[in-house]
């Protein structure tokens, strides 16, 4: 039984998200100076970084892999694709997953073009950066369906969208604490999505720490859970995750571009006993 407060709070939330604007949330956090791959110290490479080594580091395996509130964004399963036979990626407006398929049906028109992440992946994998149109390829065989989700709900996903064991590992980025309006909500959520998964798998969760707000759009202002790590860490363990990994990532000044007021980035690997 949800307390008022937060039903009100989920509600509102969802309206807000009538309002995103794909294109101009890509532009926003997708375009230098936030995803710059000539600077050391820009965001995406580094989020990139830790998704690469958690994918290929020998402990994460198996078939299926879901990002949980894909948006309008693939970079989270560059390094996977490569991983798993299969990559679900899920989102809860129409909006964001018409952009996803746009960029699969590889029919142009797509809002942010993609091939400088293809070929950064593929320098971290120790390819030439050339091979990036054989990374597209992979991708584009390995998605194999672009789901509606909604990780409020006890049961997120669709009852047939999984296999019974359910994912082998799942990925989400910058979802749970933009969509949750307190942090009970963040964690329920943690908990539904949990269900998704099989005994033994593992979560890669990227996320916002210190955020109160972003702009999904022009004047589209969304609220966020600000989290501190020990939140994040406290969340996990009452959702029930066991954390191999917690890396922060604290912005520096002129990361700060006036679209959010985000102050640091976790990622953690988790898993599921
Ligand atoms: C800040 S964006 C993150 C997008 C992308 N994963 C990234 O890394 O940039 C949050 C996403 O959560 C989606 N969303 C909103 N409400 C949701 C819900 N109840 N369940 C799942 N996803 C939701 C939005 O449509 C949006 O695409
Ligand atoms: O710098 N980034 O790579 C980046 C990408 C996405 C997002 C942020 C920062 C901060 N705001 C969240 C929404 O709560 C979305």
């Amino acid at each position: 039984m949800e307390i008022k407060g937060t039903e009100n709070g989920i509600a509102a939330m969802a309206a807000c998200y009538q309002r995103f604007d794909p294109a101009a949330y890509l532009q926003y956090n997708y375009t230098p100076p936030r995803a710059d791959f000539e600077r050391k110290d820009s965001i995406v490479p580094w989020k990139l970084a830790c998704l690469h080594r958690a994918f290929t580091e020998g402990d994460v395996s198996g078939e299926l892999l879901v990002d949980i509130g894909s948006g309008p964004t693939l970079y989270q399963v560059l390094s996977g694709c490569e991983v798993f036979k299969e990559v679900l990626l899920t989102d809860y407006l129409e909006v964001n997953r018409q952009e996803l398929r746009r960029w699969l049906q590889d029919e142009g028109g797509c809002g942010l073009d993609w091939t400088p992440y293809l070929q950064h992946v593929c320098k971290l994998e120790g390819r030439r950066p050339s091979a990036w149109t054989e990374k597209a390829a992979k991708l584009r065989h390995v998605i194999t369906d672009i789901l509606p989700i909604d990780v409020h709900s006890a049961q997120p996903l669709a009852p047939d969208a999984l296999p019974s064991a359910g994912a082998d590992c799942l990925v989400s980025c910058f979802c749970l604490e933009s969509v949750s309006p307190d942090l009970a909500a963040f964690t329920k959520a943690l908990g539904h999505i949990r269900k998704l998964l099989r005994p033994g798998g593992h979560l890669l969760l990227i996320g916002a720490l210190g955020e109160s707000y972003y702009f999904g759009g022009p004047g589209v202002k969304i609220p966020v859970v600000p989290l501190n790590e020990a939140q994040v860490c406290a969340s996990l363990n009452e959702s029930g995750y066991n954390l191999i990994r917690l890396e922060v990532y604290t912005l520096p000044q002129d990361m700060r571009v006036g679209v959010d007021d985000v102050s640091g980035v976790f990622f953690v690997k988790a898993k599921k006993e």
